[in-house]
């Protein structure tokens, strides 16, 4: 490990660079007020990024092994204040550029003024709102800000803090339930958590606001340049399949996202996407016009064998992590009727590091992890672990490639096969 004097005076250099950027641009510097560095052109996002790892590791080192580990263990107190905020809207209580006593937060928001002052000074510990020193009255910052301007961000915060955290609390009653092997959807924390033996997205079929949330905060999740859809032609040689009279499938297509961007850019493939009645039943009426002879909606259960020719390739993005192993094999299976030699599939998925993450952008797959563990008895692979589950499913699946395209989060497995 380098000196504490190395190590700060690395961070000092970032910074230098970070400050000159935003004085040559005239911007002011960082505050919990005003977020400027969200401001940074996408090139320097990464020095950003580079400068908060550096930045964590010496607060960690400073903070020593037993604060740090304290430091986790009371991060739920962090998420309790953060909780409170989100669930009685207190951002919408204070005006954007103005201050709100907490009398007026909680005629405004319906929560005890004594409850107001107490989880808002606690929320304040993550700079979510100030309180003037003089007046006591509670100012905006830029996080607090953002919840009430930003519904997207609004959705991601719920999403985690009200829906997802409060689930996981019940995880390990799961595993011990059943004997820490359970691959049902239906029996996750997230159903055990609700009372419920639906699985997710079912239990939330039958509340549209939650459902909206959860739509809301995925929309917000996979915004930006390391999700954009043009990382999926840099994974694969569109053009050697872009052939009259090619097809590609899309499993679990939902609404053809996926299908309509490949289809504005390659010539000839006509695309099937696959996926359930309800999904089916929808779709394509949202199809635009040019597209109506280039994708076609068929309903079709990936956990019934493929009936259909043997493609140019079957396409699956954002399947597999929402299913055990018991079930991702299942699904794998169904496909092998269709597999020929020459066939390529196609999985798009987040595929886990094979090795732990301590800077802040690795944790990222980690989390997701957890997340899969919560909500589906799912999870997050590894590329060995996608190689082993799908030649577990069919011997003559072989994995070709595992390509994550330069600043793309996801990567695609390219499967071929062995006929
Ligand atoms: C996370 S979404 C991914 C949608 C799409 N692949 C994309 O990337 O935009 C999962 C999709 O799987 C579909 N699905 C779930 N169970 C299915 C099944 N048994 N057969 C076919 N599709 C299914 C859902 O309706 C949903 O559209």
């Amino acid at each position: 490990m380098p000196s504490l004097t190395s190590m700060a005076e690395s961070i000092l250099a970032q910074a230098k660079k970070l400050d000159a950027y935003l004085e040559a641009q005239n911007l002011a510097c960082p505050s919990f007020d005003d977020d400027t560095l969200d401001q940074l052109p996408d090139e320097l996002q990464d020095e950003r990024w580079a400068f908060a790892n550096d930045v964590n590791e010496l607060k960690q080192l400073s903070r020593g092994a037993t604060q740090t580990t304290l430091d986790c263990a009371f991060s739920w107190t962090d998420a309790l204040g953060l909780r409170v905020v989100y669930h009685y809207k207190l951002a919408n209580a204070v005006p954007l550029d103005g201050t709100a006593s907490y009398a007026e937060i909680a005629t405004a928001s319906g929560l005890k003024e004594d409850l107001c002052r107490r989880f808002i000074r606690l929320a304040m510990g993550s700079h979510v709102f100030t309180e003037d020193l003089e007046t006591q009255r509670v100012r905006h910052t830029a996080s607090s800000r953002r919840l009430v301007t930003d519904q997207g961000f609004s959705d991601a915060v719920g999403l985690e803090i009200d829906e997802l955290g409060p689930a996981s609390s019940r995880l390990i009653d799961v595993w011990e339930k059943h004997q820490q092997d359970v691959a049902e959807p239906d029996q996750s924390a997230f159903s055990m958590f609700n009372e419920t033996n639906k699985p997710i997205f079912a239990f939330l079929a039958s509340q549209p606001e939650r459902a909206q949330r959860f739509g809301g905060a995925m929309r917000y999740f996979t915004k930006g340049e390391s999700w954009d859809l043009r990382h999926i032609l840099a994974s694969f040689d569109w053009p050697s399949i872009d052939q009259p009279g090619a097809q590609v499938i899309d499993i679990g297509g939902g609404n053809g996202q996926i299908s309509q961007y490949l289809a504005r850019h390659t010539k000839h493939v006509h695309y099937i996407v696959q996926d359930l009645a309800h999904m089916i039943s929808q779709a394509p009426s949202q199809l635009p016009g040019d597209l109506k002879d280039r994708i076609e909606f068929v309903e079709h259960d990936f956990f019934t064998p493929q009936t259909t020719e043997p493609p140019a390739a079957f396409v699956m993005r954002y399947i597999l992590h929402n299913w055990a192993d018991k079930y991702a094999t299942r699904i794998l299976q169904n496909i092998v009727p269709a597999m020929r030699k020459g066939t390529k599939f196609l999985i798009y998925e987040y595929v886990l590091p094979d090795r732990p993450a301590t800077d802040l952008a690795g944790r990222f797959g980690f989390q997701m992890d957890a997340i899969m563990a919560t909500i589906f008895n799912a999870q997050e692979r590894t590329a060995a672990e996608y190689e082993r589950v799908l030649k577990g499913a069919d011997p003559r699946y072989v994995v070709e490639s595992v390509c994550r395209p330069e600043g793309s989060t996801m990567s695609i497995v390219q499967v071929g096969w062995m006929g």
